[in-house]
């Protein structure tokens, strides 16, 4: 064991052992976490939201489940400055960032992602843990943070209130026009898609050294949310899954990333994909991304004709009682008519 990481990063990171096994896992881990073996080229759809081609965005749904946002309004500089505010937040000492970011309305996390929408950890068996470690914000509650004026998570939070701010009217925009290409009532629709479910999640993957390729930055899952939006810097790592093979999404500077979730998926009677995704650890640098994650009304009935008739809650619950009995989510499969325990 070696000290390798800085102060900053939680203990696991820092010693970096040969193999690490712990306790907790990404809470959207799917089992079929198999090859590493990458397509080179990328050829994710690229959706201009300034001229929203109907379209195109209803074929990247469809085939992709994953596409990438340009002409998306937000100021550059606003990303820049999230990216270094993030870079300072992160570079905080392991243990003040325990103890800053304890709160209800925002949690700190390591080794896996948070799961529930407060944030908390769930466990589940032993699995290799996520090379990430994350700071879990609850947006609707987002002005009561960091009060005290001239502080640095201040002018963060400040920050973090204006990209919201964006990223609702982001979500919106694309939600509407999947609804209209899918041909759904708006209004029927309205409640599955929730601004005040709205979840910020700053990512800082630190580097890892340990030639172990089983070690991921985030194992292979799929959000469950209705739509993500990504915000990455330019070290990479981000890959989906399409028809078996996996794709690097390169970061191209001032380029959102938009993937869809379960949530989606269901909504769009399956004609959306929920798309497979993880990312790898880099050896030398660390990764930073921000991941905005928003999802139906508390207590709308998700109608669709593939599943029974079910709540985000009750989605959840399920998760959460498959990661403690079989160690990974099942997902949508658990609510299609025909799904049986056996
Ligand atoms: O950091 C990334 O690029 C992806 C994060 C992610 O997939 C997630 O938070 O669900
Ligand atoms: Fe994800």
């Amino acid at each position: 064991m070696s000290e390798v990481g800085p102060e900053s990063y939680p203990p696991v990171f820092r010693h970096q052992p040969s193999t690490t096994q712990t306790q907790t896992q990404n809470p959207d881990h799917l089992p079929d976490d198999t090859t590493r073996e990458t397509q080179d080229f990328d050829d994710v759809p690229l959706i201009d939201l300034q001229s929203l081609d109907l379209e195109k965005l209803d074929e990247a749904c469809k085939d992709w489940g994953i596409f990438r946002l340009v002409n998306h309004g937000i100021p550059h500089t606003l990303l820049t400055q999230l990216q270094e505010r993030a870079r300072d937040v992160f570079s905080l000492p392991f243990e003040a960032k325990r103890s800053l970011f304890s709160g209800p309305l925002v949690s700190y996390f390591w080794g896996t992602p948070a799961l529930s929408r407060s944030g908390d950890a769930l466990s589940a068996g032993p699995v290799n843990i996520n090379w990430v470690e994350g700071l879990n914000f609850t947006l609707a509650q987002l002005s009561q943070l960091f009060q005290e004026e001239n502080s640095i998570l201040h002018s963060f939070r400040l920050l973090m209130e204006e990209y919201h701010g964006h990223l609702v009217r982001l979500a919106t925009t694309i939600y509407e026009a999947m609804v209209t290409n899918l041909n759904l009532e708006l209004e029927q629709c309205t409640s599955y898609l929730s601004e005040s479910t709205g979840i910020l999640r700053l990512y800082r993957y630190p580097h890892c050294s340990i030639t172990d390729e089983t070690i991921m930055g985030m194992a292979v899952h799929t959000d469950s949310s209705v739509i993500s939006i990504l915000s990455q810097d330019l070290v990479g790592g981000l890959e989906f899954l399409k028809e078996d093979n996996w794709h690097h999404v390169n970061p191209i500077p001032n380029t959102l990333v938009v993937n869809l979730g379960d949530m989606m998926q269901a909504i769009s009677d399956d004609a959306y994909k929920s798309v497979k995704h993880r990312v790898q650890v880099n050896r030398s640098d660390e990764r930073f991304s921000f991941g905005y994650f928003v999802f139906p009304a508390e207590g709308s009935v998700i109608r669709s004709s593939k599943y029974r008739p079910f709540t985000y809650s009750d989605f959840q619950a399920q998760v959460q009682e498959d990661l403690s009995t079989l160690g990974f989510k099942v997902g949508l499969e658990r609510f299609k008519p025909a799904f049986s325990d056996d």
